[in-house]
């Protein structure tokens, strides 16, 4: 289902916390975990992201929530160096993602969307390449594999090519890929999309113990209730542009996160007219 009147506005909207145009009050004199600019992209005729600017402070649990086809895909590939902006700048840390994209990828962790992995490896061998890749010792590839590995549930697949990976497990190994090198920075396509909930309350505490300790995650997600029980700070996008951003508090202003999110970005019609075929009742 996709939200076509997006960003339409709401009969009687309660005063919004943080508006567009502007970024989110941050830490006044803390670098921003993530700081985004003026970000836009344009796929042919359709604007994908419109200019949208976000500030992310250290040490919060950042849930980035919209429709689908709001632009939310498209934002984190540029902030975190998989797309090329049109117009704009993303910076980790102080560290300009397109000037310096070594020094900020250096202290990211990815989890994109629809991720490829290297399904060939077994589970062990993919974690073990990316930990390499990013230039750990091997004794600490090798350790904090099977730390991760236990923690997520996979350690008996852990010899297991991830090509025979359920999508659950796929998410899992692609986010303990995410962590391994010990980023300062999250960032997080769906990390719960797929996951079963023994395995997402596992996620949880492994995101909450990464906040808890200084680092910062910045996750996209379509459950409200995830998202208000996770997060502390909220980014609301609609049509490529920023509608709404602060704390979790000021965002829902009072409301449920789902209710608000249905008011900012604009109710769809009940469908109670259509779809008279689908209701055994009429046959
Ligand atoms: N590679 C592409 N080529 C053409 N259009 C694209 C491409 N990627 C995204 N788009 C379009 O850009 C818009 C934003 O897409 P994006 O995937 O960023 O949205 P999203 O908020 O992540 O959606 P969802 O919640 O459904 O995952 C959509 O209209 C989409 O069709």
């Amino acid at each position: 289902m996709t939200f076509e009147s997006a960003a339409q506005p709401a009969p009687t909207p309660p005063p919004m916390p943080s508006t567009m145009p502007g970024p989110a009050p941050a830490a006044p004199s803390a670098t921003p975990a993530l700081q985004l600019v003026q970000l836009a992209k344009r796929f042919g005729q359709k604007v994908a992201v419109d200019g949208l600017s976000l500030v992310v402070p250290q040490g919060s649990m950042f849930g980035l929530v919209g429709p689908n086809g709001a632009g939310k895909t498209t934002t984190l590939s540029m902030a975190t160096g998989l797309l090329r902006p049109d117009h704009g700048t993303a910076a980790v840390l102080g560290h300009d993602v397109w000037r310096d994209p070594a020094g900020a990828k250096a202290i990211t962790g990815v989890l994109p969307d629809g991720v490829h992995l290297f399904d060939r490896l077994t589970g062990a061998e993919l974690l073990r390449y990316n930990g390499l890749l990013r230039s750990m010792p091997e004794a600490d590839v090798v350790s904090r594999s099977a730390e991760l590995m236990d923690a997520l549930g996979l350690a008996d697949t852990a010899g297991t090519v991830v090509a025979d990976y359920s999508a659950g497990m796929r998410k899992k190994i692609a986010l303990a890929c995410a962590l391994i090198h010990a980023p300062r920075l999250l960032v997080l396509d769906e990390p719960f999309e797929a996951v079963d909930p023994v395995s997402g309350e596992a996620i949880r505490a492994i995101l909450r113990g990464f906040v808890a300790s200084g680092g910062t995650v910045v996750l996209s997600s379509h459950v409200m209730e995830l998202v208000e029980s996770l997060c502390d700070h909220v980014a609301v996008v609609a049509d490529g542009r920023l509608i709404a951003t602060g704390t979790l508090d000021e965002v829902r202003g009072g409301a449920s996160l789902q209710e608000r999110f249905v008011q900012m970005v604009g109710q769809r019609p009940s469908g109670t007219e259509g779809l008279a075929w689908l209701r055994t009742s009429s046959r």
